[in-house]
């Protein structure tokens, strides 16, 4: 049976770490604050948004949920996005997405303060993770690094193969485990003999977005498998591994719920810390 990699666990133990960073940011009189963008009526944005700021509570972190319609204007999007990333009150703006359909989301990406961008979203961060300097990065995938890191597993050498190409998880994984010096081979839909590449994986990490979609047979004994899937089946939330049979292959394996998601928000924390720290100087 495969070892539980618990971001509940991981979540807490990281939470010491941070707290001391915040309390030398309030030395220095500096008060973050997160500003949360919350434009339409997406389920799982306005629960997360939710679930952000009861997090940011407990750190003692103000936020404030913008909500906004299903038929906000880009203009007043744009203009709202601009003003947050000028108010000096502000340090982090999470836009969460997707957007309202109509809206061009990169367009409103790129009006987000790079300083403040505490959800990796803008192509500065972007640039930054691809040149392998330091930035303010993805919470999801800052998750999954931070998971493997909390149980000692180093991807260094290892054959690290991601399964989905998305520009929020697929794609800044696989630079992260690629800076961690693992063999990184990124999977999408069109790629041929799936299985044969994933069984090859010593970390397999699943982020295609669909319940149940990596089967045992699709994972090496004694592999670890990172499940970053958040689906909605009848009411529950379930990864895009098939969790029972997998369990019973693989060596580790992260849960969901209580697995990469719950220490997403933790990396929401501490991107603001990490910004706060910039804007106090
Ligand atoms: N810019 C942006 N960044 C995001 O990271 C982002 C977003 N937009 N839009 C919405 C999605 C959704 N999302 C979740 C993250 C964690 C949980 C989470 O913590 N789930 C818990 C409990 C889930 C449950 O029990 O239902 C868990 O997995 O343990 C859920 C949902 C982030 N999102």
């Amino acid at each position: 049976m495969a070892d539980i990699l618990d971001g509940k666990e991981t979540a807490a133990s990281l939470e010491k770490v941070l707290r001391a960073r915040l309390a030398a940011l309030r030395e220095k009189h500096y008060e973050p604050k997160l500003a949360v963008i919350l434009a339409g009526n997406s389920k799982p944005s306005a629960m997360y948004a939710a679930f952000m700021q009861k997090v940011a509570k407990g750190y003692g972190i103000e936020s404030e949920i913008f909500r906004e319609s299903e038929d906000i204007t880009e203009e007043e999007l744009g203009s709202l996005i601009t003003d947050l990333s000028h108010d000096r009150e502000i340090t982090g703006i999470l836009m969460m997405m997707p957007l309202p359909a109509g809206i061009d989301s990169e367009k409103m990406i790129a009006l987000i303060n790079p300083d403040k961008d505490v959800d990796g979203l803008t192509d500065t961060n972007a640039g930054r993770l691809f040149a392998g300097k330091d930035g303010l990065f993805g919470c999801t995938p800052r998750a999954v690094m931070a998971i493997l890191d909390h149980y000692g597993i180093n991807p260094d050498g290892k054959k690290a193969v991601i399964i989905g190409r998305s520009n929020v998880i697929g794609k800044p994984v696989s630079l992260m485990l690629l800076k961690k010096n693992a063999t990184v081979t990124i999977c999408h839909s069109h790629t041929k003999n799936l299985k044969e590449i994933t069984r090859e994986a010593d970390i397999l990490v699943a982020a295609l977005g669909h319940a149940g979609a990596v089967t045992a047979d699709m994972v090496k004994p004694g592999a670890v498998v990172i499940d970053v899937g958040i689906n909605r089946v009848n009411g529950k939330t379930v990864g895009d591994v098939d969790y029972e049979p997998v369990s019973r292959v693989a060596g580790a394996i992260t849960p969901v719920p209580g697995g990469v998601g719950s220490v997403t928000t933790a990396m929401v924390i501490e991107n603001i810390i990490t910004a706060g720290e910039k804007q106090a100087k």
